[in-house]
């Protein structure tokens, strides 16, 4: 099987060739076969001695060129001109069964000549979340990277402790990032900032070479996928945790899932990374930080913009306010659906800002909300400390649904298909993890991975929130 890697095609300062580190004793822990399928690959070869070699970057088949992408990057705000992929291997690029280039990589596969002062290395916890929050946030619609297999080294990486280590085969749109823009732009590098452009126009935005000014017709096309992608989230109580440049994809897609978590109870504020002290990428500050890191990837793209450097700021900044625009547009319609309604008229936004309000105030559980009210209202009922003000609520949402006039049973339907019964809890990753560290056990990861992939079924043992015991309520980048 022969990857081939479209990116060797730009010029050498946009990667480095880096010499693979075989492992010790690969082990297959998953593998994704519907995703192999849907990208051509086959499943039986990676499952097999040389697939194992490959996907633990031991060896390569002939003809593959694996390279480290560069790329810059914001980190909680400090610009960084020198990140790159230092423990990430890019296998190379396959055309999928629609016709889409997409990017085959891999996550802890040893040090590359970005590694800094790093190992290269990943530990099997981070790897199995990263499988598991990929896999679900796909099931559930959200533009995302995705998980093709997971390997166990034999080796150990050292942490705070020694943990058992582990390679991520990730796929992706790409793995363009804002940061890879800023990789360039901090080195004045305007031939390098144009290829770049033209590369990323080719391959997630080819309407835009229609454009009279294609830099910018990208732009506003980033920017509309970056505030969907964010609406999107919001609409699921997931909270990315560290939403870098370097963490932010050009084709609009969720990527990084390092401390990522999804909110039990509903708390604006929430922060679960144990690097955001700050709280700079809680819960709800995911859509101010979407447009920072927007104005980040403005910032480079301005000289190809227009040579007139005010003229470009002005047509970036226009651009970029479009941002809340698209941003509440979506959220908008996201919300319409979780509550029912099929289209979103005055003073909807009031309605679901009424909600919200009430379940900050009783740390109602996010997920069980919405789907009780897609099931039985009543039985939201409980989820509230003040049952007066959520039936006061519910008169209005009632009212509202009645001028719609959807019969009940159809607009049930259609809420049990947009508000999961299962989302990834903390607590279960947890366990999942566990007990793959400790015992070496994975059928809870493989019972999870079920669970979380097919949202929209009831599963008790799943959709159930933590109790206090089972609380979590932090969680590591762990790298
Ligand atoms: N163990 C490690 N060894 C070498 N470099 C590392 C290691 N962990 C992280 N890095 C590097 O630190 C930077 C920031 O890391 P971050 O956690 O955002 O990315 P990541 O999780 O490694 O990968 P990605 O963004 O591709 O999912 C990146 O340049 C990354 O390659
Ligand atoms: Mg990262």
């Amino acid at each position: 099987m022969i990857l081939t890697n479209s990116y060797t095609r730009l010029p050498e300062r946009f990667f480095a060739r880096s010499a693979l580190t075989p492992v010790a004793a690969p082990h297959l822990i998953a593998l994704n076969r519907p995703l192999a399928e849907e990208l051509g690959l086959d499943a039986d070869w990676l499952a097999g001695p040389e697939g194992l070699a490959m996907l633990s970057g031991s060896e390569m088949p002939e003809g593959t060129d694996p390279v480290a992408l560069a790329y810059a990057g914001h980190q909680f705000g400090q610009f960084v001109p020198q990140l790159g992929d230092g423990r990430a291997l890019l296998l190379g690029d396959v055309i999928d069964r629609h016709g889409v280039r997409r990017d085959v990589q891999l996550k802890g596969s040893g040090p590359t000549p970005f590694s800094r002062r790093g190992d290269g290395r990943a530990a099997l916890g981070p790897v199995l979340r990263e499988y598991l929050v990929s896999e679900a946030m796909a099931a559930l619609g959200v533009p995302t990277t995705r998980a093709l297999a997971a390997v166990t080294t034999g080796e150990t990486v050292l942490r705070m402790t020694a943990l058992p280590g582990a390679v991520l085969a990730r796929v992706a749109a790409s793995h363009l990032r804002v940061g890879t823009f800023q990789f360039l732009a901090v080195r004045d590098d305007l031939d390098g900032l144009r290829a770049l452009t033209d590369y990323a126009i080719e391959r997630h935005y080819p309407e835009a070479r229609e454009a009279a000014n294609p830099t910018l017709a990208f732009y506003d096309a980033v920017v509309n996928a970056q505030a969907r992608l964010i609406a999107r989230w919001m609409s699921l109580g997931f909270i990315h945790g560290v939403m870098n440049t370097d963490n932010t994809s050009i084709s609009g897609e969720t990527i990084d899932y390092g401390p990522c978590a999804f909110l039990d109870e509903y708390d604006p504020g929430k922060v679960f990374s144990s690097i955001d002290q700050g709280g700079r990428y809680a819960y709800a500050n995911q859509p101010r930080i979407g447009m920072w890191n927007l104005a980040r990837l403005a910032e480079t793209l301005l000289p190809l913009i227009d040579e007139d450097a005010e003229r470009a700021v002005a047509a970036a900044q226009e651009s970029l306010s479009r941002f809340l625009n698209y941003y509440e547009n979506a959220h908008l319609a996201e919300m319409c659906a979780k509550l029912g309604l099929k289209t979103a008229e005055d003073g909807d936004k009031e309605l679901i800002e009424g909600l919200f309000d009430l379940m900050a105030k009783s740390a109602a559980d996010f997920t069980l909300t919405f789907r009780a009210l897609s099931e039985n209202p009543d039985s939201a009922r409980a989820l509230f400390s003040a049952p007066e003000d959520f039936e006061a609520w519910k008169a209005r949402w009632k009212a509202r649904l009645a001028r719609e006039g959807t019969e009940d049973e159809a607009r049930r339907a259609a809420m049990r298909a947009v508000n999961p019964a299962i989302i990834p809890r903390n607590h279960r990753i947890e366990e999942v993890i566990d007990a793959a560290v400790q015992r070496e056990d994975f059928a809870p990861f493989e019972a999870m991975l079920a669970a979380v992939t097919t949202p929209y079924e009831e599963r008790p043992d799943y959709a159930r929130p933590p109790s206090p015991q089972e609380r979590v309520w932090e969680t590591f980048c762990g790298t």
